[in-house]
């Protein structure tokens, strides 16, 4: 056994010499199976939330009433799940019943996908009723069991089922997918916020291409916010090289293809509920590929977009061209470094002193006059210097004032 498990392994102890049963489960096994690396390792256990509770001196309530605790224990957290049987899975904001049970297997059974479905003890021995371990190196994403039953259970694991083609590069088992044909619509009723999680690690698996293909063959897509009726612009998005772009520029690629305007846009992303301050950067990759396939990019732009959005609208706007080399990205960042002035703080004049050389109150015609001046500044047209500026500005007053 290795890390992080090894690091977990007491936790797992402590649990047994208190009289429970407790394992690794979930997705951490899997991982471990498939030699990935490993984020977070989830126990499960036959403690109830309580009886976690007593055992560990440090904890914290996660979701008591889906059984979860997190057990906090030398810097490090582990959530404890005690063994559940359905509607556990389901919309955390809308909790349901749980009944606990003391029985891994049953806890197995529930599961979502056999590949999920395998526990493992602190001695690392594995424990797989289900033939997880088949299906992981067939490389196939079963249900446990009847996929109608899985998907009632909870409908998201539908988009699991798809977002684990893009991120594992598996596949979807026969039967699995025929239910997913069958059941999509049962989608309609899943928070926005927990399919966002699952589209988003679709937009950044290395097989996002073949995910969004079952999408469309499954109609899954319907059934998610803004996409239903959208088959021939997601078909569209088939069409780009799109391997290299992260999920930002995903989302943004996805737009592009929709052929959203500026509003519609924001009512799309935030249909999907994405943070304001990602809606904003998304929206800013989007604006300066477009505005990139029609020219170069000019040193206000590159100014005004900063280093991240330059690196995401070039690799974008590169997608779009089908370019497959991307010297310009280099290009575009190293030109931005060498500006004079990376934002208006680094500017030697601020909106006081120029009120000051004026002797005038402010006003709007201050915000323009300081935009000029970054301008000028940006192309070389005056150093940025206190006194070059106000130079710069007197000689510009004696010219036609559109001058400046
Ligand atoms: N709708 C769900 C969600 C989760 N699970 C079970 O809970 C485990 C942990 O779920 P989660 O952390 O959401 O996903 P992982 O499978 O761990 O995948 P990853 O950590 O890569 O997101 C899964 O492996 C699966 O056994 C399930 O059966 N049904």
């Amino acid at each position: 056994m290795k890390e992080p498990f090894l690091s977990a392994v007491p936790v797992i102890k402590r649990l047994e010499s208190a009289g429970y049963e407790a394992y690794f489960v979930g997705g951490s096994v899997r991982d471990y199976l498939l030699g990935n690396k490993i984020s977070d390792v989830d126990i499960a256990t036959s403690a109830t939330p309580d009886e976690v509770k007593a055992i560990f001196p440090k904890t914290v309530d996660i979701g008591i009433q889906h059984g979860t605790v997190l057990v906090l224990l030398k810097n490090n957290s582990y959530e404890i799940t005690t063994f559940r049987t359905e509607g556990e899975y389901q919309d955390f904001r809308r909790p349901k019943e749980v009944s606990f049970i003391r029985n891994l297997n049953e806890d197995l059974m529930r599961r979502d996908f056999t590949m999920n479905a395998i526990a493992m003890d602190a001695n690392g021995s594995i424990i797989d009723p289900f033939d997880g371990q088949t299906a992981i190196k067939e490389r196939v994403i079963r249900t446990v069991g009847s996929p109608e039953e899985r998907f009632r259970e909870d409908a998201l694991r539908m988009m699991r089922a798809v977002r684990f083609v893009s991120q594992l590069s598996f596949h979807i088992a026969g039967e699995t997918l025929l239910a997913l044909k069958k059941d999509a619509h049962l989608l309609d009723k899943i928070a926005v916020e927990r399919k966002r999680a699952e589209f988003e690690k679709l937009l950044s698996g290395d097989n996002r291409k073949k995910a969004f293909r079952i999408l469309l063959e499954t109609q899954v897509f319907e059934y998610l916010p803004g996409l239903k009726n959208q088959e021939l612009k997601i078909e569209k998005l088939l069409s780009y090289l799109c391997d290299s772009l992260n999920k930002k520029e995903m989302w943004a690629l996805l737009l592009y293809c929709l052929e959203l305007n500026q509003q519609d846009s924001e009512a799309f992303l935030r249909n999907w509920r994405l943070p304001v301050k990602e809606m904003k950067e998304i929206q800013d990759i989007l604006l300066y590929a477009k505005q990139r396939l029609i020219k170069d990019w000019s040193r206000y732009d590159l100014y005004t977009a900063g280093s991240e959005t330059i690196q995401s609208a070039e690799k974008l706007y590169l997608v779009l061209k089908g370019i497959n080399d991307y010297d310009s990205v280099k290009y575009w960042l190293n030109t931005y470094d060498h500006l004079p002035i990376k934002q208006r703080s680094e500017l030697a004049v601020t909106g006081s002193d120029i009120m000051a050389w004026r002797e005038q109150a402010g006003g709007p015609w201050l915000k323009e006059l300081l935009t000029r001046i970054e301008h000028a500044v940006l192309q070389d047209e005056v150093v940025n210097e206190k006194e070059k500026i106000k130079e710069w500005l007197k000689a510009c007053s004696q010219k036609s004032e559109k001058n400046c």
